[in-house]
């Protein structure tokens, strides 16, 4: 059963790798809250924090300050009942499971029921149709990252934290995915948070993005989508949303110099 998507709060939440001199200030005191039932992507330049944002929303990273929470709940205790699925770029599959097997493993490890046609249609969505039985040695990067979606959908989580989900995608697959997998997590509601290096898949896929500075991450612009859905892949020619894209790159390119040193330096 789907789980209601939830609200997420950030709350002053901030981390430094080290200490001393060599301390590094990867995010900043951050007090944000992502809507329950939006899709908001984050957008920065690289090394800016923005994976650390999302591994300790996802309870996988502790802050140095602050708090995450997820429908009010701490991130550990909704991710360990499958109340939250996390698909980072290295697609995280067990070498020993065929596809099928693997994203099967993520009901079970939820303590769902198995249910052998949420698997089906999901690899059928993915386009693994034909591969489930393979495993993941015998798959291209692309098709692996394409699994670990499954995987991550299967549980029909609230909230879904992707990190460069389509990154060894091929650009028509990748397309392909940006228009179907909205769907999926628009009929479920689910609350998505996404970092993408790519500004038009931002703007695809999400009902806002936040532009983050060079480290430490702090919010440079908060910008909202008001495309209507589903999106087409015509929409990505139309004004509305190329000023979108300008948009978002002019907040990109204000957002500071690079800061990629550590804090004794700054
Ligand atoms: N485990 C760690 N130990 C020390 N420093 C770290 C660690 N993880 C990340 N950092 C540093 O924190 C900063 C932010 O890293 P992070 O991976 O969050 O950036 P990012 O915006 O996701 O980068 P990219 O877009 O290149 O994936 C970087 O300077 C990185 O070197």
């Amino acid at each position: 059963m789907a789980e209601a998507p939830p609200e997420v709060t950030c709350q002053g939440l901030a981390r430094t790798y080290g200490a001393g001199p060599d301390a590094v200030e990867a995010v900043r005191p951050l007090t944000l809250t992502f809507a329950a039932g939006q899709t908001t992507a984050l957008v920065g330049p690289s090394g800016c924090g923005k994976s650390t944002l999302l591994r300790m929303i996802a309870g996988l990273e502790e802050p140095s300050a602050g708090s995450v929470g997820i429908g009010g709940q701490p991130p550990l205790a909704v991710r360990r009942r499958g109340g939250l699925s996390v698909a980072f770029q290295e697609a995280a599959l067990l070498p020993w499971r065929t596809v099928e097997g693997n994203v099967a493993l993520a009901l079970r490890l939820a303590r769902r029921p198995a249910d052998p046609a949420a698997v089906a249609g999901l690899i059928r969505l993915v386009g693994l149709e034909g591969f489930e039985r393979r495993r993941p040695a015998e798959l291209s990067g692309g098709m692996r990252q394409r699994a670990a979606i499954a995987r991550c959908l299967v549980t029909a989580p609230g909230l879904l934290l992707l990190d460069e989900p389509f990154g060894s995608v091929d650009e028509l697959t990748r397309l392909r995915l940006n228009l179907d997998l909205p769907r999926l997590w628009q009929e479920r509601g689910t609350t998505t948070i996404l970092v993408t290096h790519s500004v038009s898949e931002a703007v695809l896929l999400s009902d806002r993005v936040l532009v983050l500075s060079p480290r430490p991450a702090a919010v440079v612009a908060d910008i909202p989508v008001r495309l209507p859905r589903p999106r087409r892949a015509a929409m990505v020619r139309e004004t509305r949303f190329l000023d979108l894209v300008d948009e978002i790159a002019a907040g990109l390119s204000e957002g500071g110099a690079a800061a990629d040193r550590p804090l004794a330096a700054q």
